[in-house]
C-alpha cells in the first residue's frame, strides 16, 4: 500500500506552501514525504519534487502550439489529459515503493475538482497503482469571514467532494493572516451552526438573501443535518496545527495503522468461531 494526499483548491490558496511545510515538518520528525509537482504552469514552490508534470509538459508547450493555440485554461486542461494519455510515464518516475507517501501538489483552476472527469481519472490510476488517497481541498480563510462566504466556500468543497468521491479533508488556510476578530467570527462557523450563519446574513443587506433567504436556510440546515462539510483550520506558523492536520489525514488513509488493522482481521474470524 502507498499513501496519497491530492492537495486541490483555487487559484492562491495555499497548496505549494502547505505541501512544503507538510514535507518540513515530516523531517522534523523523521518522515519522508515528497511531493508530485502537477502543476504544469508552476513557476515557484519551495521543496524538490520528486516527480514534476513540467518534464512531460509545461502549459508553454500547449499555448505556444501553432495547431493546438490554448488560451491558459483550455492549455491547462490539455496537460492534464496529457498527462493521462503517459500514465507510463508517470507510473515509472513514481516508482513503487511500499509506504510510501506522497503529496501530490495539484494545479488551481477549480473546474478541474467541481466537474471534469480528468482528475477523477488520474485518481482511478492512482488507486490502481495502489495508493490510498485523501483530498485535500484548500480555501484560504481570508474568502470565508462572512457568512455568503462561508455558504459559497462550503458549496465549493461540497462540489468536490460530490465529483471526487474520496475521502476528504477541508482546510482552511492562511490562519495567520487573520486579524483576532475575524479569528473569532471564522470560530463561529467551524462548528457550524446555520442559524448562526443565517442570523448573520439576515443583518448584512444582500440582493440574494433578501430574495432567497428560505433557500440559503434550507441549504444551510441541509449541510448541517449531513454534518457534510468540515473545516480544519491551518496555521502554518504554529507546529501544533500542522501536526493536528498530518494526523487527521493519516487517520483517514490509515497510515501508519496497517499492523493494528491485520491483527484486528486475524481475531474476527477466531470470535466468530467460538460463539
Ligand atoms: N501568510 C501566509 N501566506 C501564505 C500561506 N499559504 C500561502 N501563502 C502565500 O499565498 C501565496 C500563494 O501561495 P501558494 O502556495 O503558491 O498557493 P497555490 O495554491 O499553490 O497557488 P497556485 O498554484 O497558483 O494555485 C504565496 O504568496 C504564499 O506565500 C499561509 O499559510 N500564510
Ligand atoms: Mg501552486
Amino acid at each position: 500500500m502507498r499513501y496519497a494526499q491530492l492537495v486541490v483548491g483555487p487559484a492562491g490558496s495555499g497548496k505549494s506552501t502547505y505541501c512544503s511545510t507538510m514535507v518540513k515538518h515530516a523531517t522534523d520528525s523523521n518522515r519522508i514525504v515528497e511531493v508530485v509537482n502537477l502543476d504544469p504552469a508552476a513557476e515557484h514552490f519551495d521543496y524538490e519534487p520528486l516527480v514534476d508534470i513540467r518534464e512531460l509538459i509545461h502549459l508553454d508547450d500547449a499555448m505556444e502550439d501553432e495547431e493546438l493555440q490554448f488560451g491558459p485554461n483550455g492549455g491547462l486542461i490539455f496537460c492534464m489529459e496529457t498527462l493521462l494519455e503517459n500514465c507510463d510515464w508517470l507510473e515509472e518516475q513514481l516508482g513503487d515503493v511500499d509506504d510510501d507517501y506522497l503529496l501530490f501538489d495539484c494545479p488551481g483552476q477549480i473546474e478541474l475538482y467541481t466537474h471534469l472527469p480528468v482528475i477523477k481519472r488520474l485518481v482511478e490510476q492512482l488507486e490502481k497503482w495502489n495508493f490510498r488517497i485523501c483530498v485535500v481541498f484548500l480555501i484560504d480563510s481570508q474568502f470565508m469571514v462572512d457568512g455568503a462566504k462561508f455558504l459559497s466556500g462550503t458549496m465549493a468543497a461540497l462540489s468536490v467532494m460530490v465529483n471526487l468521491e474520496l475521502p476528504h479533508v477541508n482546510i482552511l488556510t492562511k490562519m495567520d493572516l487573520l486579524s483576532k476578530s475575524a479569528r473569532k467570527q471564522l470560530d463561529n462557523y467551524l462548528d457550524p451552526d446555520p442559524h448562526i450563519l443565517l442570523a448573520e446574513m439576515r443583518n448584512v443587506k444582500s440582493r440574494w438573501h433578501e430574495k432567497y433567504a428560505k433557500l440559503t436556510e434550507a441549504i444551510g440546515e441541509v449541510i448541517d443535518n449531513f454534518s457534510l462539510v468540515r473545516f480544519c483550520p491551518l496555521n502554518i506558523k504554529d507546529e501544533e496545527s500542522i501536526d493536528n492536520i498530518l494526523i487527521t489525514i493519516d487517520n483517514i488513509i490509515q497510515f501508519g495503522e496497517d499492523a493494528d488493522v491485520k491483527i484486528k482481521d486475524f481475531d474476527e474470524p477466531e470470535e466468530n468461531g467460538d460463539e
